[in-house]
Order: structure tokens, then sequence, then C-alpha cells
């Protein structure tokens, strides 16, 4: 059978982010993408300009008709704009027994323009972390998350620790917000740190890299890979939609989802 791949998040508009880099990621790994839309964002490679929250009952009846008529062999989350939408996805986890559960904390756009409450940071952290079989934080999230400061590797492996003891089963940090030639990503399962270290491509291009490295990994585990060989493959299919990542726009362009397919250079 087909793996089937749920996403849980926002969209954006510009096609870069959210949603719909959920989809062609989904697609372009081969996996059958389904989505349950939480807010929908007027946004561009320059900023977000308005977002309007879908009621958290929609957003829970999406993931229930979905769940009961196809199933799910996989789910992710991004964009939660409010604890009501957090609270109604947490519930619709635990009713619908996902179990492959990839959490994006996302908070803001690489615009800076914030994507989640502040008030309601506090809900996530309660409701939807302790779900996750892997959280992918960057640096920013992952201080928000463990209370202090990250300004290393070292840091990071401190930070996942704390993040593994909210409850996530495995932690992947993202290291795209510390400066370097190369970004180091740090996977902890309670056990064991895997430094995962990639050239940093100068770009500016890099509007959506969270989503489509989390949406990839769900990908992979929808397949039915071990989460560590997800997360080795998702990271490198995000590498080459960076390498081939499209100038469009005035601000942070998109990355090429169809860098593998070479029909776009
Ligand atoms: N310039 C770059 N070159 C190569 N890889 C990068 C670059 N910038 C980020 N990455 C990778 O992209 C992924 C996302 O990292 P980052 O820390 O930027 O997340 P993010 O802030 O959540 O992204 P976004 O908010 O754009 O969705 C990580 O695997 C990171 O290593
Ligand atoms: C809808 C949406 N979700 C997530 C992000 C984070 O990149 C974004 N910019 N927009």
């Amino acid at each position: 059978m087909v793996p089937r791949a749920l996403t849980i998040a926002g969209s954006d508009s510009s096609g870069g982010a959210g949603i719909q880099a959920d989809l062609k990621t989904f697609t372009v790994l081969g996996v059958y993408g389904m989505t349950a839309i939480t807010s929908i964002t007027v946004q561009n490679t320059v900023g977000v300009y308005r977002v309007v929250d879908l009621p958290p009952e929609v957003v829970y009846e999406q993931i229930r008709v979905v769940c009961e008529d196809i199933g799910v062999d996989s789910a992710k989350t991004g964009m939660l704009s409010n604890a009501h939408t957090v609270k109604a996805v947490a519930r619709a986890v635990r009713d619908f027994k996902i179990e492959k559960l990839v959490v994006d904390p996302v908070m803001r756009a690489k615009s800076g323009d914030p994507l989640l409450r502040l008030h309601d940071r506090h809900t996530l952290i309660e409701e939807i972390v302790p779900l996750a079989y892997i959280i992918t934080p960057n640096i920013p999230e992952a201080q928000e998350l463990c209370g202090f400061e990250i300004k290393n590797v070292e840091d990071m492996k401190e930070a996942c620790i704390s993040i593994h003891s909210l409850g996530a089963r495995n932690v992947l940090l993202k290291g795209g917000h510390i400066e370097g030639s190369v970004v180091v990503d740090v996977l902890y399962d309670g056990k064991e740190f895997t430094m995962i270290e990639r050239p940093r491509i100068n770009t500016k291009n890099t509007h959506g890299t969270g989503c489509t490295l989390s949406a990839a990994i769900c990908a992979f585990l929808a397949k039915g890979l071990p989460l560590k060989e997800a997360v080795l493959k998702a990271r490198d299919y995000l590498q080459g939609a960076v390498e081939n990542s499209l100038n469009l726009g005035k601000g942070h362009g998109p990355l090429n989802h169809m860098w593998t397919l070479r029909t776009l250079t």
C-alpha cells in the first residue's frame, strides 16, 4: 500500500513553507499526502501580513475524517497558532492514536513574524511535546522550551536532554541559527547523540527549511524507516533542496522541492 502522511499545519500563500512545503515534500518522496489546515496566512517571501485561524473543531474534524477513512501512517504538526488549536490537535492525536508524530514547534516565520501567540507557548509544551515521537526545534524555539541560552554544540546537547525530559521521545535540535561554515543538527534519542553535519550553503533562499525537513522525516517514517535513518535521509533531501533553491521573491526565497526530479535547474 502507498505510505500515507498527514500534515497538521498552516497555509503559506507563497508556497514555500507550511502545508504547501509539506505536500510538495510528501509527493516528491513518494508518499500520499493529506492535510488538516490550522490557519491561513497571508504571506510571501518578505513577511506575514495576516493570519486567519480556523475554528479548533474544524481542525479536529479534518484529522478525524482522514484517520477514520484513509488511515495515517505518520503525521507532522507545524503552525498551531493558539492554545485552542493546540488542545484540539492534542486531543485528535490521542483519540486517533497517531504514534509516529513529528512535532515542528513553529513559533516564528523566517521573517520574524510570530506564528504562535506568546502566551500560548506553555500549552504547546504541556499538550503537544509529550505526544512527539520526534520534536524538531530550531535554536530560538529550543531556548524557549529549555529556558536557557544556546550558543554552541555543547549547549545544544544540554538542551536536547532538557527537551527530552519534557516528554518528547526523540529530539532533533537544528543548528541553522548558529553561525559557521558547517551546519550542525543534533539528534538525541534519550541515550545517544548523533551529530549531523553538512556544509552551510551561502544563500538567502531558506524560506521553509524547517517545514521541509520535518515533512521529509514524516514521509520517511510513513515508509517505515527507523527514526535515525529517516532523519538522515530527510537531511540529505533538504540539503539538495537548499543547494538548488529558487531565487524567487524579494525576501527569503523558497527551496527547490523538486530537485530530485531535475525538472527545474
Ligand atoms: N544555509 C544552510 N545550508 C544548509 N543547511 C541549512 C542552512 N540553513 C539551515 N539549514 C538546515 O535546515 C534545517 C532547518 O534549520 P533551521 O535551524 O534554519 O530551522 P528553522 O529556523 O526552523 O527554519 P524555517 O523557520 O525557515 O522553517 C536544518 O537541518 C539546518 O541544518
Ligand atoms: C504557515 C507557515 N508555517 C510555518 C512557517 C515557518 O517557516 C511559515 N513561515 N509559515
